[in-house]
């Protein structure tokens, strides 16, 4: 299970996470929904360890990130908005580079099914500089999964993928997901997210605004995207009001 404990995070005066807490079981598909700067990637990032949370902790299958990140590191695949590729080396390097530092036996194998996995065999002896955003989305998404990773976490895994990949994306998550994977992703793709999850959690102004299943989230709206709009502009104008009222007492 991933589990956020109260996450607080801010930048200057900005509350990017303001006591973020969700769930994410084994076997499932949850999806990371808010609006530009809502705080999903910040909330992904501190999971990830990459950034420190000033309060509150995550746990990946019972480990905490802020106690033992590299242990909770291990846990985990990721893909992260920075990709961190080596330009100079092929993608097939970069992804065996990868796959070694986890620790991979057969690092070659593991590659080479991977590559396989993510129909990448057209660009992997290429090098990664000049590679377009999908190439080296495919890429990053080849080093997150290389290990066989029972917890996958994705910050907007299909930017810059064409409709094959997508496609073939959505097939490879349902799939993990069959296998007992845990997975987490972002998105701005209401269409994705409406196709792949089992839960839904909404983040506006850096809190949790909403947790649970899609036919929840949606009530008696017809599309996803009309009731995240409704949802999301009734919770500004309830915190505006209640900055106001704040404010006049
Ligand atoms: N390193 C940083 N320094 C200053 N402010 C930051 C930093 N990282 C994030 N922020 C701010 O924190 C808030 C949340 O940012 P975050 O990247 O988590 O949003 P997001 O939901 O992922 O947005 P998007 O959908 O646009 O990627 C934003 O207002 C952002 O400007």
């Amino acid at each position: 299970m991933i589990e956020f404990k109260k996450v607080c995070k801010s930048f200057a005066d900005k509350h990017a996470n303001n006591n973020i807490e969700f769930r994410c079981l084994p076997g499932t598909i949850t999806g990371l929904l808010g609006v530009n700067g809502a705080g999903k990637s910040t909330a992904l990032k501190i999971l990830s360890g990459l950034i420190k949370p000033d309060a509150g902790d995550v746990h990946v299958n019972g480990i905490s990130v802020g106690e033992q990140p590299r242990k909770a590191q291990a846990q985990l695949g990721l893909l992260l908005t920075s990709q961190g590729l080596y330009p100079h080396l092929s993608a097939r390097e970069n992804i065996e580079f990868y796959a070694a530092m986890q620790g991979v036996k057969n690092v070659a194998r593991a590659t080479s099914e991977v590559i396989e996995t993510l129909q990448m065999q057209e660009i992997a002896e290429r090098k990664v500089a000049g590679f377009s955003t999908g190439e080296s989305m495919k890429v990053s998404l080849a080093r997150a999964l290389v290990h066989k990773p029972k917890y996958l976490v994705l910050d907007e895994p299909s930017r810059g993928l064409d409709v094959l990949a997508i496609a073939a994306l959505r097939e490879l998550l349902l799939d993990l997901k069959q296998q007992g994977c845990c997975i987490l992703f972002s998105s701005h793709v209401m269409q994705e997210i409406d196709i792949l999850c089992d839960q839904l959690v909404v983040i506006d102004d850096g809190q949790v605004c909403f947790q649970g299943n899609l036919d929840s989230f949606k009530q008696e709206h017809t599309t996803l995207e009309k009731s995240f709009i409704h949802r999301i502009s009734n919770y500004k104008q309830q915190i505006t009001k209640d900055r106001v009222k704040g404010a006049s007492c």
